[in-house]
Formats: structure tokens, sequence, C-alpha cells
């Protein structure tokens, strides 16, 4: 006899006291995913910048110019482009997605030693309805940019064996916490604006964070999703994908584009926030993740924030009171966050709604 699809058990993301069925994670239908995870457009897949010409000390040459202004133009047009030759160290990469597979691998009671408590996304989780009432077809751990934290976490399930974690982990962060700088640099260089007009505000670290996840094979991904449909809450996301497709980004109001993987690369999206502090210059762009039946995909989003007392007011450089005025009253990270936490994200790109201006 064959069991229904919808009935089966979905043992790798079930818990002890939660025993979950495929149905249970299946979504409404308008939110079904209607192209596959590796369906990619080659003449629409998103802009591919190069760092290979960018001196390392600080010059603000051609290639500097160019790729300032491709970066603004892509994260204006896309809200996302492809970085390569971004200067992270492959073996910094690589330690990093080995450490996190191995950790997603062990048995369920080892990984529920780091199980995030309820009411704080820190730590790791299986199936968190994070985005509406919807369960995602993932495990994830989350994390603050924070040594401690990180040794903390490893600590609850490895003991003092959490050093190969720990330091991998901590490694990644430093390298990408390092090329987030560079990027709010440049866009802000391309902007128009001081270089440091964003990253003198993003210095302390308490925010910034990342959140890897991990999403096995799906038996239905034609009604699963890996995660819903949503918008990054912070200024810059720095997303690593393995070479299984899933990310896929809305263009216009209707239209899904798979991104296509590609090798020693990171996609970079512009978060609401930093959508909120050019005026809507650069977009803060819709995208999911959908799961396939086969392959078990890990991506890994660093989402870089401001310091909690910064302001989000957007410069008079990109506000014209008559064709472009301004958009949002300003904010402080810190309340936006607040009211992240206490309502959760939300499913589509609402998050930002509360301080936009009527036209
Ligand atoms: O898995 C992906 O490609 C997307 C992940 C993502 O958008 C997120 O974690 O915010
Ligand atoms: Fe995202």
């Amino acid at each position: 006899m064959t069991v229904d699809v919808e009935e089966q058990h979905v043992e790798s993301l079930s818990s002890t006291d939660q025993k979950l069925c495929v149905k249970d994670f299946v979504w409404a239908e308008e939110q079904w995913p209607k192209i596959n995870h590796n369906d990619f457009d080659s003449g629409n897949d998103i802009p591919v910048i190069s760092l290979g010409n960018i001196s390392k000390v600080q010059k603000f040459d051609k290639d500097y110019e160019n790729a300032c202004k491709d970066m603004v133009h892509a994260s204006g047009k896309w809200g996302f482009f492809k970085l390569i030759d971004h200067g992270v160290a492959p073996e910094i990469v690589e330690s990093m997605k080995t450490m996190c597979h191995e950790l997603f691998s062990l048995p369920r009671d080892q990984k529920m030693k780091g199980v995030r408590p309820i009411h704080l996304p820190l730590g790791y989780c299986a199936t968190n309805p994070d985005y509406g009432q919807n369960l995602p077809w993932a495990e994830i751990i989350q994390l603050l940019q924070s040594p401690q934290q990180v040794i903390a976490f490893a600590s609850k399930i490895y003991g003092d064996q959490h050093h190969p974690f720990s330091d991998a982990f901590i490694a990644y962060m430093q390298a990408l916490d390092k090329l987030g700088l560079v990027i709010l640099k440049m866009l802000a260089h391309g902007l128009g604006l001081e270089n440091d007009f964003f990253t003198k505000n993003c210095e302390e670290k308490e925010s910034t964070m990342i959140r890897v996840n991990r999403y096995p094979p799906c038996p239905l991904p034609e009604k699963c999703l890996g995660l819903g449909s949503h918008s990054d809450p912070h200024t810059l996301t720095i997303l690593l994908q393995d070479e299984v497709g899933g990310l896929q980004v809305l263009k216009g109001d209707d239209k899904w584009v798979g991104i296509c993987p590609t090798p020693n690369s990171f996609v970079i999206n512009i978060g609401d926030t930093l959508e909120a502090w050019t005026n809507g210059r650069l977009k803060s762009v819709i995208h999911r993740a959908v799961v396939n039946k086969e392959q078990c995909r890990l991506s890994a989003a660093y989402f870089i924030s401001p310091s909690t007392y910064a302001t989000i007011d957007a410069p008079p450089e990109l506000i014209d009171p008559i064709i472009n005025p301004r958009k949002y009253v300003p904010f402080t990270w810190g309340d936006f966050r607040k009211e992240l936490i206490i309502q959760k994200r939300v499913l589509g790109k609402t998050a930002l709604q509360r301080y936009a201006i009527a036209p």
C-alpha cells in the first residue's frame, strides 16, 4: 500500500514532541512555486560584479568608480547582484560549509542542546515559522556576530570539542564583516555620498547576524517552500548559496526569477533599512527559497545591521522635494528591530510600511 505523500512522516524536521507530516508543510496555493529550483533563465540572471581589479589600499581609480556605479545600478534595478573575486579565502568558506553540514547531520538530541529559546531567534531550530503561519522546509542556525555567542552555542552542542565549529564560524563571520564594509563604502561612493556614510553607523555588531539554512530533499516541492517570500530587514545581506539552486527573486510584481549558483561567488541583496536610508534609490526586493526532491541545499545569509542608535534618515543628496520627496520618516534601527522582534518577520515586504510617508 502506498502512503499518500502528504501523510508521510517528516523525520528530519520533527522534534520529540512534534511529529510532523508533509501536509503540515503545505503552503497556501497562491504561494506554490510555479518554477523549479533549477529553472534559470540565462538572459534574466542578476548582474555579476567583480572586485578583482579593486585595489586593497583604497584607490579611487576608474575600476573602482565603475564597480561602484555598477553596484548602485544593480541594487536600484534588481536589489540583487553577484559578487565574484571578492577576496574571501575559499578555505574560510569551505570550512564554514563543512562545519555546518556536520552540525546539521548530528542526531537530533544533540542539535536540540543548542535549540533557540521561544522568544529569541538565536540558536538551532527546525521548522521555524518566522514567516506567517506556514512551516518552512528547513533547519536553521541563527547566531549574532559575536564570538562569545558562537562559542557558547557550539559548546552546548559539542562540549569542549567545539573548536572546529566555532573557529570556522567565527573566521567566516569576520571575513564577511570586512567584505560588508567594503560593499557599503562602495555603495555610498556610487551614490555620491561620503564613503563612510553607512559604515560609520554600523560600527557596533550587536545585531549583525548569520542565518544558515539547510533545506533537506522534499517529496512535495511544488507545494512547500524552504523559506517563504520576504524581504530582509537589515542593510545588506551577503548570501552564500551552494551549487544546488533554490533562490528566487521577484522581478516586477509577479515574475519569479531563479538565481543560478555561480562558484566562488556571493549573492548580495539590499535590505529594507538600506532602501529607506537611500530614499528608495536602492531596492529591497522580495525573494524566497524553493526546495527540490533530490538534493539537500545549504545557504547562509549574513545580515549587516546598523548600530542600535543609528538614525536611518535619507540624506539631502537623495531627496528632491518635487521629483523625489522623502519616502520614509527617520527611525532608529533599534526601534525597527524591536518591532521586528515583537511582530516577527512578515510575509512579503510590509515591515517598512510603518515608516512610509503617504505620497
Ligand atoms: O536560501 C536562500 O537562498 C535564501 C535565504 C534567505 O533569503 C534568508 O535567509 O533570508
Ligand atoms: Fe532573505
